[in-house]
């Protein structure tokens, strides 16, 4: 089935986003379907919805009707009817929830029908371990698929937590390398010396302790997949090195005496830009193309809000099925925290909070007193001259003061506009140059 992502992005803009809505609520009419605003109230019942359901709210949502969360979930109709439901939240242009939409469909005698789909849509979901249901993902999934196929060299670029490591996974297992090793290396955390031996290897008597011969990764690694995190780290002479194990396909270890042959495909990773070390000279131009061949860009997790539930709901399946707690329900008002979190540190940091639910919640709904402290502690306000002396700052205080600016706001663009003492455009700007 055709959706957003196939259709024209030049196309998209044109469209008058009203008169399409409308035109649409019209063409589904018998449909069962409804749709509430961030306070539920009800905006449209589909006469499908009333013929299906054999209810007539008015404007006012029937609680049980109320959608607070992506949900595939069963609503009952009067107490009588069982239906399932396939519930979306919708968001504005500032980013904020501005109201619901969910479908109905009737549970019984679609039992096969429903159930084959959800499977279907479930697999769509988990690619390779990646859990995901927005466009731009989908595409990341794409170019997986087909850069596994090849030799390419890749880099994957996006900010911590943000699922690097598993995109390099999944392109290993899904080469013809998979039978080799997988080794990584995160070029941020050794010093030099210790890197260079780490990705080189070095032999007997090369330095002080190096008491006999030591293989390094791009031996260790032979016929697999090498991924090289954080590489825009890289030191500039170790830099010169890779860049040669790339174009000769050999190396010499440290202290050696002898080239060895390096049979590696390398997935790289950075949440800088590339382009902007080159530029202020910590990077080799020559080996930013060699590195990006296929570039892999993953969009912070507050750029996919669509994945932030199913998330949840997956690292809460994961903890289920250990013996502490069975979480079977999240209070609308702890799903709202989590929906309207900035979340700077991704995906792993959503794991931590579910983590943590797990550890200091008991009972089998997820409340909002079973979030860490910066979902629940009263916001300190920044002092509005703080904000307003922002172009006075160095780069890291404005990004740092537009981060938390955008957390006070809840991700609300024109409210941390106003916060930071700038215009939105000018917001937009600084938020999009610190990736923020
Ligand atoms: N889409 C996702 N679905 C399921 N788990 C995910 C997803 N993205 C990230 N994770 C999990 O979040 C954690 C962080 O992911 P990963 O290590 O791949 O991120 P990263 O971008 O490489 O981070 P860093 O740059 O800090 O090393 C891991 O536990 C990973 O399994």
């Amino acid at each position: 089935m055709p959706d957003t992502l196939n259709l024209p992005s030049a196309w998209l803009g044109r469209l008058d986003s009203r008169s399409a809505l409308l035109e649409f609520l019209q063409l589904c009419r018998p449909i069962a379907f409804y749709l509430v605003d961030r306070d539920q109230h009800l905006l449209h019942w589909s006469p499908g919805a009333a013929q299906l359901t054999g209810l007539d709210p008015g404007n006012t949502c029937p609680p049980e009707f109320r959608i607070h969360a992506e949900a595939e979930d069963t609503v009952h109709a009067g107490g009588m009817v069982t239906l399932h439901r396939s519930a979306r939240l919708l968001y504005g242009r500032d980013g904020a929830v501005a109201g619901g939409i969910a479908l109905l469909t009737s549970d019984a005698g679609q039992e096969n029908p429903v159930g084959e789909s959800r499977n279907t849509a479930e697999r769509e979901r988990n690619f390779q371990g990646i859990i995901s249901r927005s466009p731009a993902m989908r595409n990341v999934f794409q170019i997986i698929r087909n850069a596994a196929e090849t030799e390419a060299t890749v880099l994957v670029r996006g900010e911590s937590g943000s699922g690097k490591e598993l995109v390099a996974r999944a392109i290993h297992n899904l080469s013809a390398r998979r039978n080799a090793p997988f080794l990584a290396v995160n070029c941020a955390a050794l010093s030099a010396n210790l890197l260079e031996s780490e990705l080189f290897g070095h032999v007997r008597g090369a330095f002080t302790g190096a008491i006999k011969d030591h293989k390094g990764v791009f031996q260790r690694a032979e016929g697999g997949t090498l991924f090289l995190d954080e590489v825009a780290e890289l030191p500039l002479e170790l830099q010169a090195k890779l860049l040669r194990v790339i174009q000769e396909r050999n190396f010499m270890p440290v202290g050696g005496d002898r080239l060895i042959g390096a049979d590696v495909r390398i997935v790289a990773a950075t949440h800088r830009s590339l382009r902007e070390e080159v530029r202020s000279g910590h990077f080799r131009e020559d080996l930013m193309y060699r590195l990006r061949v296929v570039p892999i860009f993953i969009p912070p997790l507050r750029e996919r809000r669509e994945d932030i539930s199913l998330l949840i709901r997956h690292f809460i399946a994961l903890h289920n099925a250990g013996k502490f707690r069975k979480i079977e329900k999240i209070d609308p008002q702890a799903m709202r925290l989590l929906l309207d979190y900035h979340w700077p540190g991704n995906v792993r940091e959503l794991h931590n909070v579910i983590e943590y639910a797990f550890a200091v919640g008991r009972g089998t709904t997820l409340r909002p007193t079973e979030l860490p402290p910066e979902f629940t502690e009263p916001k300190t306000a920044v002092p509005d001259a703080a904000m307003k002396s922002l172009p006075l700052r160095s780069p890291e205080q404005e990004k740092l003061a537009i981060g938390e600016a955008l957390r006070q706001s809840h991700g609300r663009v024109t409210e941390a506009a106003r916060l930071a003492g700038m215009s939105r455009a000018t917001f937009w700007r600084k938020r999009k140059h610190y990736g923020l």
